[in-house]
């Protein structure tokens, strides 16, 4: 059986797309890896599966689910730069005929919209502050909001250039706190309505951006600032994004691009699993 990709990403948080639509893909966490590493695989920071959600018998309320891992083979409930390459991607083949429809997650039912340039609009669900906890980079203690955005993620507001803190290591956090695990952001204020992020992402390290992180940023931001509805642009190393939060909701817009699509080697897909 020929297994087609494709690769895309949005503001550089890349992924590898696998169009699996009868859910007939054997997508172990070992293959996973190694088609995100980037020296035995295609690289990548996540994997998504396009399926039916009726292929595999998960509650969706709309037709596509998206399948998302992380670049260590391990499942997490929500992608927002993710989802923006999915919509794109089922607008452009045609699976979807319309432009605004809805995404099955694991956190959800995710509303899309696709705009004529292509950039897209992800209605992201609530993005609930859960308390505060303290990230350590470097033997050094930053506190943070943490919020759940469908996945965990706990936001430090820094006073130092983010830019020179050292994430080449993971940081550590509390894991009581955070028993399945937490995704790190790093913020700097730019002033009103802009933030600078970098996040250190769980089951993946550090990348170039994680839209479900932008909104949690945002979220936090406005927390702090003791608020709970506003909207900023998010810059990250791979571009910007803008973020909405009210009450019980959030958006995320931003570009999804795609860079290449093939046929994976057979041989190798065995090999992999
Ligand atoms: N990059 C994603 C988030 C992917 C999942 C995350 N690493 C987790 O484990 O929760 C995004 O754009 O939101």
């Amino acid at each position: 059986m020929a297994i087609e990709f494709l690769k895309g990403h949005g503001t550089q948080n890349d992924f590898v797309v696998l169009p699996d639509p009868d859910g007939r893909l054997d997508l172990t966490a070992g293959r996973v890896a190694a088609l995100c590493d980037r020296q035995r695989g295609l690289g990548a920071d996540g994997v998504l599966r396009v399926v039916r959600s009726e292929a595999i018998g998960l509650p969706a309320g709309g037709e596509w689910f998206m399948d998302y891992r992380n670049a260590d083979g391990s499942i997490a409930e929500m992608c927002g730069n993710g989802t923006r390459v999915f919509a794109r991607y089922l607008v452009e083949t045609g699976l979807v005929p319309q432009r605004e429809f809805v995404i099955g997650t694991r956190a959800g039912d995710r509303p899309v919209v696709v705009h004529p340039d292509l950039s897209v609009t992800v209605q992201m669900g609530p993005a609930a502050i859960t308390g505060a906890s303290v990230a350590i980079v470097d033997g050094r203690n930053f506190s943070g909001v943490a919020v759940n955005v469908g996945n965990p993620h706990l936001v430090s507001v820094v006073d130092e250039d983010i830019d020179e803190l050292d994430l080449t290591r993971p940081p550590r956090y509390d894991s009581d706190f955070f028993p399945d695990g937490v995704n790190l952001e790093f913020v700097n204020p730019l002033g009103e309505q802009r933030l600078k992020m970098r996040v250190y992402e769980r089951g993946v390290g550090e990348t170039r951006a994680c839209g479900t992180g932008t909104v949690a940023a945002v979220a936090a931001a406005l927390h702090l600032a003791g608020t709970d509805t506003g909207k900023s642009a998010v810059d990250i190393p791979g571009g910007r994004v803008e973020v909405t939060v009210e009450r019980g909701a959030s958006t995320l817009t931003g570009p999804a691009e795609f860079v290449a699509r093939g046929e994976l080697d057979p041989r190798w897909w065995e090999q992999a699993g």
